[in-house]
């Protein structure tokens, strides 16, 4: 940060020549994607290019008895149609999983879940692929099918993965039955269970949290391209984490990594989808290196939905122990996780349930136990953190709903129940029941801003006034969530995947121009990293915002980096990038203070120069400096001026929110219209604004989906019901209310500028916000919760089962 104190006046044209951090500057990125000049991976055409299609099996459970690829390996303009036959010789028909599973990457002998990857048809186009994909002649014989966990769990249950028989300890610890993951527990059991006996009150409440998928408008993608002639394999792909897939590439390939260039260009969305590395990926790169030629592999919308990556289908039983006004004394909670055919979360290796201990939410409650149960079942593998940190949306869902319930049954006002609950400021850096270490919070403030705004009193009575009026057409409903987010895996010593700890990275190259380049080890999906990292360097380092090229997603460029999901580009990347602004800041003021023969104790910053101290008219500016880099620098100093940071954080950041819906429930139809909402957000330091407030409207949209509308259901065959956009629901800005905005700032303690991740705390919070507003519109009624999506079939029901349709 600068190092005295500023006169904002005269400082006005130098500050706004920078466009530092608080700027509300445009998106860099938008003039080529509105004018359709990005390139996304479906963009990248190589000479000799050929196309690869999936045959993927009808079945959700079944023994393949035999395939016959002759028909269609004589197809004109066919090249290869690859079973786990051909896979074997090179150990590629399985691999293993961000969870510590193993994942067929074509099916060995049998399907697991509808849609399953059976065989690779590559062809010189994607029509002939699809026409030959037709010919190929696959026998299955099927099997009885399990997609309730519940069901999984019973002793004479299918055996879903036969490659596990005898093992009964996996990646996570003992497994007690053959469709059995892993039991994760943390907390204090006896503790927690000794506050339940003793507690005045308690309250229990089952939820699910249904099936959903991230949907990012591009579906996953590559081109892989291996040069037999240089040994070189490069492959772009929509890929989050473009570094981890190089090291997966490397270490299933035996290819060294400075052989492989992973490139992901432009990607048009992630949201969790694009962490994982999926067989159509391996399939690719392993024809190309048979085919010596090109092959390109992109998902159809159905694949997506179907195969890659769903988020949730977390079953939970929450209970709250408290006295009598209404203060939480214990927290206990078990889950039933169903993770389809293969374990292939992605989470930090040690959490087989993420960050889901963060379900003490924002609440002082001195005693918890949690307990988690991985399942498998006839159904797609995933578990990615969709717009959430790693279960972080499942916590909060699971204890903002429970302090609704238990306001309900002590009769104590929603919000109230809240700021009694609340962790008080002074209590920071919490220690919570569950092991966390919140860096910093202040919850009152956030709320009380939140009700005035609305006049949450005001709603109260109009609420009161209509349950009083029988002849009212609607039932009116307000929920409140003031959720704790934990954002910026992570520390090293707690997170890793595959090993690799999670740290992030930055490099900057400042040019003699004065002008530079800046790269980092995580990849933009639409966020505007160009925009955002250029502002920190602008501030910490006093180089123009407009004169920073930021690139990211070249794994031959930029240095390793863990990448981008979890909301962790800003307080892990993002600090690597204010440390390498200072290092290099540092050079330039030894540079300067030679420059003017003074020592460089009596130099200081100041916005884009150093000057003396106590002598200001005598000062170099940062392009002067970075001119003499080249040319005139103090004897013995290296010439140049660039410098490279790795930053292993010391702990996550811990942004909230305090969020209200206002909400119509039509007793005509079920329909439910969102009258109102309005989300404060605590990021700490912002550093766009605008983008903040972008970031915000998408994630409280992606959150109005799921609470209304976007599930993966399955019938009892293990068809998956919803695979395709008539099914899913997406928003449209046609269907999407309002959005009211606002913020405090509670800067993290230990991130070098105080910023904390901001992009998925809308999901995370506004959705058990819209779940508890649609219960709230029933609570008078005696009604504690209903599942989501809340859509008007489901509600309707609800209004004949309670006798008020109409
Ligand atoms: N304080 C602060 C924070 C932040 N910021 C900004 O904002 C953004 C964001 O950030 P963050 O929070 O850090 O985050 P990131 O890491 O970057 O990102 C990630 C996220 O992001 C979000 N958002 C978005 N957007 C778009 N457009 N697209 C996409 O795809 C997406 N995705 C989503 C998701 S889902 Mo996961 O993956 O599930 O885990 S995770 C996620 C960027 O630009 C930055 O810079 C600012 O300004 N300030
Ligand atoms: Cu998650």
């Amino acid at each position: 940060m600068n190092e005295i104190a500023r006169d904002p006046a005269a400082d006005l044209g130098r500050l706004e020549r920078l466009e530092g951090i608080g700027c509300a500057r445009k998106r860099r990125e938008d003039p080529r994607f509105i004018q359709g000049r990005g390139t996304y991976v479906d963009d990248i055409h190589l000479p000799g290019m050929l196309f690869g299609i999936m045959i993927r099996s009808p079945y959700a459970h079944a023994r393949i008895k035999s395939i016959d690829t002759s028909r269609a390996k004589a197809h004109p303009g066919v090249h290869a149609v690859l079973t786990a036959e051909d896979l074997k010789p090179f150990k590629l028909h399985w691999m293993p999983t961000l969870a510590g599973d193993v994942q067929a990457v074509l099916a060995d002998g049998k399907v697991s879940f509808q849609n399953q990857e059976v065989a690779f048809v590559v062809a010189e186009d994607r029509y002939i692929a699809a026409d030959a994909a037709e010919m190929v002649e696959v026998e299955y014989e099927e099997l009885p099918v399990v997609v309730d966990p519940f069901k999984a769990m019973l002793p004479d249950a299918p055996v879903i993965r036969d490659d596990l028989a005898g093992k009964d300890v996996g990646a996570h610890g003992a497994r007690r039955h053959h469709n059995h993951i892993f039991n994760w527990q943390i907390g204090d059991r006896d503790r927690t269970d000794r506050a339940f006996d003793a507690a005045a009150v308690t309250v229990s409440q089952d939820m699910l949290y249904p099936r959903v998928h991230p949907c990012p408008l591009e579906t996953c993608g590559c081109v892989a391209s291996y040069d037999a002639v240089r040994g070189d394999l490069t492959v772009w792909i929509t890929s989050q984490a473009p570094h981890v897939v190089r090291t997966v590439v490397g270490l299933l390939s035996s290819i060294p990594e400075s052989k492989i260039r992973i490139i992901s260009p432009d990607i048009g969305g992630g949201f969790g989808n694009k962490v994982g590395v999926y067989p159509g990926y391996v399939t690719a790169i392993a024809a190309s290196i048979v085919l010596g030629r090109p092959v390109k592999w992109i998902e159809s919308r159905n694949e997506n939905l179907t195969t890659t990556a769903f988020a949730r289908d977390y079953w939970m039983t929450g209970e709250l122990a408290a006295d009598t006004d209404g203060r939480i004394k214990a927290l206990r909670v078990k889950v039933l996780a169903d993770h389809g055919a293969f374990d292939a979360c992605a989470d930090p290796t040690k959490w087989p349930a993420g960050m889901f201990h963060v379900c003490t939410g924002s609440y002082d409650i001195a005693n918890a136990h949690v307990s988690v149960d991985g399942v498998y079942t006839n159904k797609f593998p995933g578990g990615v953190s969709y717009r959430c940190s790693f279960r972080v949306t499942e916590a909060v869902y699971l204890i903002e709903r429970m302090i609704d319930v238990l306001a309900q049954k002590l009769g104590i006002d929603k919000a109230e129940i809240r700021l009694r609950n609340f962790i008080p400021k002074d209590k920071f850096p919490y220690h919570s029941a569950l092991g966390l270490d919140y860096d910093s919070g202040d919850y009152t403030p956030a709320l009380q801003k939140v009700m005035k705004a609305v006049d949450y009193d005001a709603l109260r009575a109009e609420q009161a006034a209509k349950r009083a009026d029988p002849d009212c057409p609607t039932l009116m409903g307000i929920g409140i969530t003031t959720f704790t987010e934990i954002v910026g895996a992570g520390p090293s010593k707690s997170c890793d995947i595959l090993g690799i700890g999670m740290f992030d990275s930055c490099e900057i190259r400042v040019h003699p121009d004065g002008s530079a380049i800046a790269r980092m080890g995580t990849i933009s999906q639409g966020q505007g990293h160009q925009t955002t990292y250029a502002q920190i360097i602008a501030t910490e380092a006093g180089i123009p915002a407009s004169v920073i090229q930021v690139e990211e997603g070249d794994t031959s460029t930029a240095p390793y980096g863990l990448g981008t999901y979890g909301s962790r580009s800003t307080p892990v990347a993002g600090a690597a990038v204010a440390r390498a602004s200072h290092k290099i800041r540092e050079k330039a003021r030894k540079i300067a203070a030679h420059l003017l023969e003074v020592s460089p104790d009596d130099m200081e910053f100041d916005l884009d120069q150093f000057r003396v101290k106590g002598d200001p008219a005598r000062a170099k500016s940062m392009k002067e400096i970075a001119w003499a880099a080249y040319n005139n620098v103090p004897e013995g100093m290296e010439m140049g001026l660039e410098a490279v940071d790795y930053y292993d954080p010391p702990n996550f950041t811990f942004p909230f929110g305090a969020y209200l819906a206002v909400v119509d429930v039509l007793k005509a139809t079920g329909e439910i219209k969102v009258r109102r909402f309005y989300a404060l957000d605590d990021c700490g330091t912002r550093i766009n604004p605008m983008i903040i407030e972008g970031q915000i409207h998408g994630g409280l949209t992606e959150g109005f989906a799921v609470a209304f509308g976007q599930e993966l259901p399955y019938d009892e065959q293990g068809n998956v019901l919803g695979g395709t956009l008539m099914d899913y629901f997406l928003p449209t800005a046609v269907e999407t209310p309002h959005w009211e905005t606002d913020f405090t700032v509670t800067p993290s303690p230990h991130h070098p500028i105080g910023a904390k991740g901001v992009a998925e705390s809308p999901h995370v919070g506004s959705i058990p916000c819209f779940s508890n507003a649609v219960i709230d519109a029933f609570a008078h009624l005696g009604v504690t919760h209903t599942g989501m999506p809340h859509n008007a079939y489901r509600t309707w029901q609800q209004l004949l089962a309670l006798n008020i349709a109409g």
